[in-house]
C-alpha cells in the first residue's frame, strides 16, 4: 500500500511540536531526521533549479550559435559572390593585359613578340612555303627631322595601314620595331608573294601622307624577302630577309630584293 506522504509528514510535524514529547530521546532523533530530510529536499530543489537554468542556458546558447552560424553563412555567401566577381574581373584584366602585351601601342598592329609566336607556330605546323618580307621606310629620319616626331608617328601608322590593306589575306603583318614591319606569308606561291610586294612598293610610292592641307609627305619603302629553304631556322630565315633588305637599301631603296 502506498503511504500517504503528506499525512505522514503532518504527523511528524505534530509530534515534533507536541510539548509532551519534548526531551524524549526518540523526539530528538526524529527531530534530527526531520532536519536532515528538509535539508535534502532543499538541496534537491536547488539542483533542480540549477539544472533548469543550465538547460535554459544551453537552449539560449544553441539559439545564439544558430544565429551566429546563419550570419557567418550569409557572410560566406557574400564573400563567395565577391570572389567570383573578382575572379571574372581578374580573368578579363589578364586577357586585356595579354592582348596589350602582343599589340604595338602606336599602330595597334601585332608587335614583334606576337610575330615571333606566330612564326614559331607556323614553323611547327608547316615550315615549307613560308616567306618573310622585312619592310623598312626609306629615309624616315628626314620625315621626323622635317616635320617632327608626331607627324612621323602619323606616317608610320598610315604606312602600316597601307601595308596591311595591300597584303590583305595573303599574309600577317607586324610592327617589327622602329620604322620596320615584318610580314609572314604562309602557303602562298612565291610568285604571288613577289607580285604582292612589287605592288606594295608602288602603293607606298604613290601614296600621299597628308593631314588635310597641313603637309603632304611622300615616301618609299625597301623590302627584303626570304623564303624557307631546307635546314632554315626561324633565325636564319629572318637574317636572310634582313640581309636582303640591306641590299635593297644599298642598291637605291624603293624596291624589293630576294635573299
Ligand atoms: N616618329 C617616330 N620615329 C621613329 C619611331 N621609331 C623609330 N623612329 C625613327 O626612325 C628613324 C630611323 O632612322 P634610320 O635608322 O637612320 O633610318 P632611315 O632614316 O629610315 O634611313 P634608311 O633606313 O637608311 O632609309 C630614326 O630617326 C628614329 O628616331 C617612332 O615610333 N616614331
Amino acid at each position: 500500500m502506498k503511504p500517504d506522504i503528506k499525512a505522514l509528514e503532518q504527523k511528524v510535524i505534530d509530534v515534533l511540536a507536541n510539548e509532551a514529547y519534548q526531551g524524549h530521546p526518540l523526539h530528538d532523533v526524529l527531530n534530527e531526521l526531520w532536519d536532515y530530510n528538509q535539508s535534502q529536499w532543499a538541496r534537491m530543489e536547488h539542483m533542480i533549479r540549477l539544472s533548469d537554468s543550465y538547460q535554459d542556458m544551453i537552449i539560449q546558447r544553441e539559439k545564439t550559435l544558430g544565429e551566429r552560424f546563419d550570419k557567418h553563412l550569409r557572410q560566406l555567401e557574400k564573400i563567395t559572390r565577391i570572389s567570383d566577381r573578382y575572379q571574372t574581373a581578374l580573368r578579363e584584366a589578364n586577357l586585356e593585359l595579354e592582348q596589350a602585351s602582343y599589340a604595338d601601342a602606336l599602330t595597334g598592329l601585332p608587335n614583334r613578340r606576337k610575330m615571333l609566336r606566330r612564326l614559331k607556330s607556323e614553323f611547327e605546323m608547316c615550315r615549307q612555303g613560308i616567306c618573310l618580307a622585312m619592310i623598312d621606310i626609306d629615309h624616315f629620319k628626314t620625315i621626323n627631322d622635317a616635320y617632327g616626331h608626331l607627324v612621323g608617328d602619323d606616317v608610320l601608322v598610315s604606312v602600316g595601314n597601307l601595308i596591311e590593306r595591300t597584303v590583305g589575306e595573303l599574309g600577317h603583318i607586324s610592327r617589327w620595331g622602329g620604322e620596320e614591319f615584318l610580314v609572314i606569308f604562309s602557303q602562298v606561291e612565291q610568285a604571288q608573294v613577289e607580285q604582292c610586294l612589287r605592288h606594295l612598293t608602288k602603293v607606298i610610292r604613290e601614296a600621299h601622307f597628308d593631314n588635310g592641307e597641313a603637309y603632304d609627305i611622300r615616301t618609299t619603302i625597301s623590302i627584303g624577302m626570304s623564303h624557307y629553304q631546307a635546314d632554315d631556322s626561324i633565325d636564319s630565315l629572318i637574317t636572310r630577309a634582313d640581309n636582303a633588305l640591306y641590299k635593297a637599301k644599298n642598291s637605291g631603296r624603293d624596291r624589293f630584293v630576294i635573299g
